[in-house]
């Protein structure tokens, strides 16, 4: 059965199958619930190893994988004798000492696959905050590039957004988004999103292929959650991170997480949901720059610099004759040609006070003059927006 309620999207022909997702993704994002991860206080070792593989396996493949996994609260509880439903103060302490057993548990099962994983702690401030954003999408690319595997948790030191609520199924959306992925695996101790919730309508029927998230397809997961047991997030969290991804451009998959090879099980064409998005993440993207209502400031730029942006080039210090406006790195703002016309929108690289240093300078002179080692160009191509 294939829902589509609303505007049904065109998901490329290639991309409507949970495995040719799969096969066709280049960035993905994997959640694992604390459920899969820790196993009667201890984490589940085998299964993580299991896993490990799977991504290794991607990587084999060229794909890049960034890992978000819970599992520091009840890792913790168990070290510390907490009970289940401790003060939520007490639940930050089981995370601080749950969390370094988790990442000796990533540690363990990625070095067994000969991958190595980078710990990054993110709150939502994290991912909605410009600056921090830029900030953590740098390290993000950078462990990608250097081989690393991130694997993200919640900060459940400074924020308690996901521990309340017991579920980090939007920390992944938003991780997703932070790094463009393409696609989203929420493993789950289900194999996709029914009709109704499996557990108490036999009748439910699986559902492949999700076109778009109306209310129709919500109220399945709403009506079931709501007489769930409360702090559980069920499919409605599911979903509510599948809606964050598609509008950034990421399909997402619900897979069961109960195999032994997960990912492995979904290449060779076991059952889950794929919910598709209908933009690419960059087009998405752009498409958040270009809607940006609060411009900080403008670059105005020389003429040989208007038509390097306009063969898609990056905004390079040299061609920046003038700054305006107060902005920090990773604000918008206008990009403006000799004669006044507004050329673009895009997210400045460097703060206001720093472009007014290095406008008109050579790329290697920038280091110099800013004292660091930064991102080299004014505004970044992907992150720029033409006009017209
Ligand atoms: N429409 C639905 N389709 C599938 N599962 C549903 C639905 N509504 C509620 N659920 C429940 O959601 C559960 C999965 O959510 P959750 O327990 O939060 O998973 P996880 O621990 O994997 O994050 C399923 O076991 C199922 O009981
Ligand atoms: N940051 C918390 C995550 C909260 C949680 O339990 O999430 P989940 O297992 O995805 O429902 C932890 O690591 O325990």
């Amino acid at each position: 059965m294939v829902v589509s309620v609303t505007s049904p999207a065109t998901p490329l022909p290639d991309a409507a199958s949970p495995a040719a997702s799969l096969r066709a993704a280049k960035r993905i994002v994997v959640k694992v619930g604390s459920s899969l991860v820790v196993d009667q206080k201890a984490p589940a070792t085998v299964w993580l190893a299991g896993l490990a593989a799977d991504i290794a396996a991607l990587r084999a493949q060229g794909r890049q994988v960034v890992v978000v996994s819970s599992g520091a609260v009840a890792l913790g509880r168990g070290r510390l004798g907490l009970e289940r439903n401790a003060r939520l103060d007490e639940k930050q302490a089981a995370a601080a000492v749950g969390q370094s057993l988790l990442m000796q548990a990533w540690e363990a099962a990625l070095a067994s696959a000969s991958l190595t994983p980078g710990q990054v702690l993110l709150t939502r401030d994290d991912t909605e905050r410009r600056r921090r954003w830029l900030n953590g999408r740098a390290t993000l690319e950078a462990l990608l590039k250097l081989g690393v595997v991130p694997v993200v948790n919640e900060n459940d030191t400074v924020a308690t957004e996901e521990i309340r609520y017991g579920d980090n199924d939007r920390l992944a959306a938003r991780t997703a988004q932070l790094v463009r992925a393409d696609l989203l695996i929420l493993l789950s101790d289900v194999d996709g999103l029914y009709t109704a919730d499996p557990r108490r309508d036999p009748g439910a029927e699986h559902l492949p292929l999700i076109e778009s998230l109306g209310p129709e397809v919500l109220a399945m997961a709403g009506g079931a959650n709501a007489d769930a047991n409360v702090g559980t997030g069920g499919m409605a969290t599911k979903l509510e991170a599948a809606r964050i991804a598609r509008s950034a451009g990421c399909a997402t998959l619900i897979v069961s997480g109960l195999e032994a090879r997960p990912l492995s099980a979904v290449a060779a064409g076991a059952r889950a949901t794929l919910i598709t998005a209908p933009a690419t993440p960059l087009q998405a993207y752009k498409s958040w720059i270009a809607g940006s209502l609060d411009q900080a400031g403008a670059l105005t730029v020389d003429e040989g610099a208007a038509e390097a942006l306009a063969g898609g080039r990056s905004l390079l210090a040299s061609g920046v004759k003038a700054v305006e406006g107060r902005f920090d790195r990773g604000d918008a703002v206008r990009v403006v040609g000799t004669g006044g016309t507004v050329l673009g929108v895009g997210l400045a690289a460097y703060a206001a006070d720093e472009m007014e240093k290095i406008r008109g300078r050579h790329s290697g002179e920038i280091e110099d003059l800013v004292g660091y080692k930064g991102p080299g160009v004014a505004i970044h191509r992907d992150d720029l927006v033409l006009r017209g």
